[in-house]
């Protein structure tokens, strides 16, 4: 059976859970997906590096005392060498999921450009790289035979993107709406139940749901850069988060939530792309207080939905978790089953 060896670049929850998963399935998992997995390279700011060109031992590292570092263990290092790591490492997948940065996606579109460069697939839940350089990315690796994967970076491991591009093929997609942010989703929820705001926003954060800087779940900048993957790859609308307008949650009282309930709504925050009779795409994140009859307006906690407007369907909607660090581990492993499929097919139409 063949084997990908992978590099793991930021080891937080959504890659340690990648991890889990492989660790806890073994051979179960191999035989399910027809090839092996194998963690050969781990870097993280707080954990620094290791690499072993033979497989890592999870269970050691799982083991870690809290504030220890790779450094002692054989090929590890106390700081996170990650631009070595990405380069020399044997593995053939490199898989980012340090922090999003929305301003300009640094360092992980450093990070994706290095591993294309050397001829690695990668598989991305950071918003970052995708948001605000997909087009060069996926230019770097077609130029060099690789893969640029990142399912994970809408709706977390519900496969909203691979829907659109490969089961809605055929049919005109007009717009794109929808609960894009799971933070936010749980934490109006969570108020509507009389939690404040950042008793809300913490809940999220313990359970993994909020970015490491929730102000982005909060004020929408996470949706903004959903919208704009949304808008560029399905719309193929060419827009930067500066085409967004943007609006996000935090100046929701807890007297606007009762205010909308008296009415039979609730607020919701709203991302959405749709053409334009000139040709464009008009953007934008903003609360909107749904009547309780609307299809999103029961979409609740960390559940998010997305609606395409079609020619030929209608509307198609898809809900499914939109955060949490499995159900955004699981993205990752759809992304690495996606690769090998394409290197599978490859390989065919060679022979
Ligand atoms: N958690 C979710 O529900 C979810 C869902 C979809 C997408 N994402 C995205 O996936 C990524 C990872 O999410 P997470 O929940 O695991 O975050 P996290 O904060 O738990 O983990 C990120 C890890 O990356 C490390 N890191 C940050 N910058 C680094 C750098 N420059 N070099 C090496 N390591 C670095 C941190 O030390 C941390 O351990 C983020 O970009 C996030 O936006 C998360
Ligand atoms: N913080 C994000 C993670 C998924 O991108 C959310 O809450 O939706």
């Amino acid at each position: 059976m063949h084997r990908h060896d992978l590099a793991l670049i930021g080891f937080g929850g959504v890659n340690r859970a990648l991890a889990e998963i492989i660790h806890s399935r073994g051979t179960a998992l191999a035989d399910d997906l027809g090839f092996e997995l194998r963690v050969v390279a781990i870097t993280d700011l707080r954990l620094g590096s290791l690499m072993q060109a033979d497989g890592i031992d999870l269970e050691a590292v799982f083991a870690m005392a809290e504030g220890a570092t790779f450094a002692g263990m054989p090929g590890g290092a106390a700081v996170p060498q990650n631009d070595f790591v990405i380069r020399s490492t044997t593995a053939d997948i490199v898989v980012e999921a340090t922090f999003t940065n929305p301003v300009d996606g640094e360092p992980a579109v450093s990070h994706v450009r290095a591993a294309l460069e050397s001829g690695k697939s990668v598989t991305t839940t950071n918003k970052g790289p995708v948001a605000l350089a997909g087009a060069e990315l996926r230019r770097i690796a077609e130029e060099h035979g690789a893969r640029f994967e990142h399912e994970g970076a809408v709706m977390s491991g519900t496969p909203v993107l691979r829907f659109a591009s490969d089961m809605l093929r055929g049919t005109r997609i007009s717009g794109v709406e929808g609960i894009l942010n799971g933070t936010s989703n749980f934490v109006l929820g969570r108020m509507e139940a009389g939690a404040t705001l950042a008793e809300a926003v913490a809940e999220a954060q313990a359970l993994g749901y909020a970015e490491a800087d929730p102000t982005a779940d909060i004020e929408g900048s996470d949706v903004q850069l959903k919208v704009v993957i949304l808008a560029n790859e399905i719309l193929g609308a060419g827009i930067t988060t500066a085409d967004v307008v943007r609006r996000g949650i935090s100046a929701i009282s807890p007297e606007d939530i009762a205010a909308a309930a008296a009415e039979g709504r609730r607020w919701k925050l709203i991302g959405s792309a749709v053409r334009t009779p000139d040709g464009g795409v008009a953007a934008s994140v903003e609360p909107v207080a749904l009547p309780l009859a609307h299809p999103l307006a029961g979409v609740s906690g960390a559940t998010n939905a997305v609606s395409f407007d079609t020619d030929l369907l209608g509307t198609v909607t898809v809900s499914g978790p939109g955060a949490g660090r499995m159900e955004t581990a699981y993205a990752l492993l759809s992304d690495i089953i996606a690769i090998d499929a394409h290197q599978r097919a490859g390989v065919e139409a060679a022979r």
